[in-house]
């Protein structure tokens, strides 16, 4: 579970990005974050998992107050996975070894039958185990980082923007493999998306965001059917 409560945050001392933030999401929930350009979304993940960290107010994972955790503890200590919008797997390095440095916490057994669980669940991390990442597709590239943010077995998952420069084709899939992960594991997952619809469709709730602040709230379901929500998103007017 995650719970923020009224956090502001920010790069520099003199200007907030974050003004003020409540939201939660709820144990193997899957809940959106969408908003305009520029209107907080990954610098709320950054706040949440500790990069950026909270000026005031509080971050709970699980119940605990993890405000002033270094994101490498709750990585380690709170079942906490991050996967960034870029950058997210090791090019240069086959699967299995970006898979071998998302369990570096884990022994050896560990390790090798995690690889052997994620494996099964995304069967073409299978196929392309010895394969380097940078020869897969982007999709495949997103389920790869997927799966090393899995690897050491989190509670909770935040995801920026999973669906990034995707065809509607592998989108698709990274969604599946989304909301596949989330049935498998009950694993809480809060992720930022620009896919507004699409993520919707495998989203319990949603919040969106404008400057800062949560503009809106609700049912993933209510929401795609929500006339300001269908004008900022699909372009459709309101009536
Ligand atoms: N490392 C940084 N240093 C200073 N300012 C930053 C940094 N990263 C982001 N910002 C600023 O913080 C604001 C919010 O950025 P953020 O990336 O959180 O927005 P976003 O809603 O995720 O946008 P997008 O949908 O374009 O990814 C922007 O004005 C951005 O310029």
């Amino acid at each position: 579970m995650i719970q923020v409560k009224q956090v502001v945050a920010g790069y520099t001392a003199e200007v907030d990005i974050l003004k003020g933030i409540t939201l939660h999401a709820a144990r193997a929930e899957i809940v959106t974050l969408l908003g305009p350009n520029g209107c907080g979304k990954s610098t709320l993940l950054k706040s949440i998992a500790g990069f950026v960290p909270p000026r005031s107010g509080v971050v709970l994972l699980e119940g605990q107050d993890v405000s002033r955790m270094p994101a490498h503890d709750k990585i380690r200590r709170c079942g906490l996975g991050f996967v960034p919008q870029t950058e997210n797997v090791f090019s240069a390095l086959t699967v299995r070894e970006n898979m071998l440095v998302g369990g570096h916490y884990l022994g050896n057994t560990q390790c090798e039958q995690r690889m052997r669980e994620l494996c099964a669940l995304y069967p073409m991390l299978g196929r392309k185990f010895g394969a380097r990442a940078a020869s897969l597709s982007g999709g495949e590239r997103q389920i790869l980082a997927l799966a090393r943010a899995l690897m050491p077995r989190p509670h909770i998952l935040l995801l920026d923007e999973p669906s990034a420069g995707l065809s509607p084709k592998m989108l698709q899939e990274v969604f599946e493999a989304i909301a596949e992960i989330r049935r498998k594991e009950a694993v809480t997952i809060l992720m930022v998306e620009q896919n507004a619809m699409e993520a919707l469709r495998i989203s319990d709730r949603a919040y969106i965001l404008s400057m800062g602040t949560v503009a809106l709230s609700g049912a993933a379901r209510s929401l795609m059917h929500d006339p300001q929500v269908q004008e900022l998103y699909l372009g459709r007017p309101s009536p």
